[in-house]
């Protein structure tokens, strides 16, 4: 039987770990798909549009480690830009694929469908280039290995997506066998120079320092170094705070645990011990304008930051440092210092008595995150969307082995649900939650379709307040204004004639407590909850954090100030 560059595809994803490939069928890429779903490791997922497909891929790598993303040329592609997109903003190495037009049509000034109708054939690739760490177009099958093999090293190593163009006629064409994927998968270890300097610099950094605070952020995860960063926690005894894009990274039910550090938004009184600190070991951190809320809560004294290779200090650079092995040389060197512990635990937070609303009580937001609250376990990963459900869902408390997941670089409404999709996919055995508000469910509502398809029981906590609430709060006009749907019905209509899907309202206190009830044992499908609450009863979170975000898209031109 021929071995094809498909195949030599197919091998690689395959012997990377991928098990699930997600698709959208186009004619530039059929001969492709054929040879992927060809291969006995890979599972093809169909997906409802490309957008969603690439989304799907993105929560698939959440929880995989990699994934591939499947699309015809131009049309689809375009749409599964935005997925990897993603895949770039929150570092997940997800390997965009897309087929191409037939070898023999380029520089013909052929006119080909799905394309811009100019002859020109190139600028997908040259769009891809921006917001890949790799792209790639195979022009000649001798080339395939080499540029297949080169991409997939690519991403995996800088945890970034990656780009694949293959011609609709070059994917059935001959190729020889890969060789070991360890040429593919072979780690980058630290420079062992730089490594040495780093930990006695940061040494120094620490010594003589009274009060120092660890700072976790998103890609502490993507750098694979939680049990390092635990290591390195336990050692010092300090107080450690996370990004709100890097909840659940660290334990929240570790006595060293001291809450969300987001400012005026933060929870647990992180904020205060965090700028108590007279030094901060910043690891995997990612300031930007939201978790800064609008750059009024950047940490103020000279900090260290140990990234995904390399770690930076006042007046001092390392590369080559893999933020594993620098945590892990940390843990061993340094001393015990729980001062920021010891003043935290005077500064605790009383644990909140949230009120229990009668069952018989209009819902509310406070009952909604209650409820939710009592849903999350060691087996439960909570999918919290863009809007309210942010700052609801930051609020919640991990208990032991719960499992967080939020896109807060890129904040596509909408990624939610297929990012949980693709995510359960390879956590079957875990229980998938959604936070979502209304505005975003009505971006991506499809792929609630491709759950039903593949029997995948994600519980769907859809918060309907009428609209755009997140926006209302940094700016409001006509445009945050949505047609309502009836949500728990369009779940159901996914189910046609086979299909196990279950849609339920919850108007009240009882009615959520019920529905949650049903979805708990409902294991063929997925369970929308709709959840109507008033459209005024938002956070008093977003509501603050929504001002300073404001006020700081609001700031005048630089010209204009002088
Ligand atoms: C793809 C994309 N397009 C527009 C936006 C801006 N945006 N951010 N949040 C929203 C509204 C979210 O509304 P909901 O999901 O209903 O959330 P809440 O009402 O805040 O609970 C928009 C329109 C966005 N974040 N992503
Ligand atoms: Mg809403």
């Amino acid at each position: 039987k021929k071995f094809t560059v498909g195949d030599y595809l197919a091998q690689r994803l395959a012997e990377i770990g991928i098990r699930h490939h997600f698709v959208v069928p186009g004619d530039y890429n059929l001969i492709l798909l054929d040879k992927l779903s060809a291969n006995p490791n890979l599972t093809e997922i169909g997906c409802a549009n490309e957008l969603n497909c690439s989304m799907a891929a993105e929560g698939y790598a959440r929880a995989n480690g990699a994934s591939v993303c499947v699309v015809t040329f131009s049309v689809g592609a375009l749409s599964a830009f935005n997925g990897t997109g993603s895949a770039y903003a929150e570092n997940l190495p997800l390997i965009l694929v897309s087929g191409s037009p037939n070898t023999n049509d380029a520089g013909q000034f052929h006119i080909l469908h799905h394309t811009l109708g100019n002859g020109d054939y190139t600028y997908q690739y040259e769009m891809a280039k921006k917001i890949t760490c790799c792209a790639v177009a195979v022009a000649r099958a001798e080339e395939a290995p080499r540029l297949i093999d080169r991409a997939i090293r690519h991403a995996l190593l800088a945890r970034k997506p990656c780009y694949i163009e293959i011609p609709t006629n070059l994917a059935g064409a001959s190729c020889v066998r890969p060789g070991p994927i360890s040429a593919v998968t072979d780690y980058v270890v630290s420079d062992p120079a730089a490594l040495e300097a780093a930990g006695n610099c940061a040494s120094e950094y620490l010594s003589g320092k009274l009060k120092p605070v660890i700072l976790v952020g998103p890609k502490l995860r993507r750098a694979g170094a939680e049990a390092e960063l635990l290591r390195l926690a336990e050692a010092m005894g300090c107080a450690v705070a996370v990004q709100p894009a890097a909840k659940g990274m660290f334990p929240e039910d570790h006595p060293q645990f001291v809450g969300i550090f987001w400012g005026q938004v933060s929870t647990g009184a992180a904020d205060t011990i965090v700028h108590w600190a007279d030094a901060l070991i910043c690891v995997g951190t990612v300031f930007n304008d939201y978790s800064t809320v609008g750059w009024t809560a950047v940490p103020d004294i000279p900090l260290m930051a140990a990234d995904m290779d390399h770690v930076t200090f006042p007046g001092a650079h390392f590369s080559r440092v893999r933020l594993p092995e620098f945590l892990g040389r940390l843990a061993e060197q340094v001393s015990f210092n729980d001062t920021t512990m010891v003043e935290y635990n005077r500064l605790r937070p009383d644990p909140l008595h949230l009120h229990v609303a009668a069952p018989e009580d209009a819902l509310t937001r406070k009952e909604i995150s209650r409820q939710v609250q009592e849903m999350l376990g060691p087996k439960t990963s909570l999918f919290v969307e863009t809007g309210d459900s942010w700052f609801n869902g930051i609020q919640l408390k991990l208990p032991q082995g719960a499992q967080f997941e939020i896109e807060m670089q890129w904040g596509h409404i909408g990624w939610s649900i297929p990012a949980s999709f693709g995510y359960a996919l390879h956590y079957p055995e875990r229980r998938t939650i959604v936070m979502v508000g209304d505005g975003s469910f009505q971006v991506t509502a499809q792929e609630v379709s491709q759950m039903v398809r593949f029997r995948i029981p994600i519980t769907i906590i859809l918060i309907n307040n009428r609209g755009y609430t997140i926006e209302v709060e940094i700016h409001d006009g006509s445009y945050n204004k949505i047609k309502n749907w009836d949500y728990a019905m369009l779940i159901r209509a996914f189910n046609s004639t086979d299909g196990d899907a279950k849609g339920l309202v919850a108007n009240t206190a009882g009615e959520l407590a019920e529905a949650i009830a049903v979805a708990a044992k409902h294991d063929g499908g997925p369970t929308l909850i709709e959840c109507t609450i008033d459209q005024d009863d938002c956070s008093r979170e977003l509501i603050t954090w929504g001002h300073y975000v404001a006020s700081a898209n609001a700031r005048p031109p630089r010209h204009q100030r002088e």
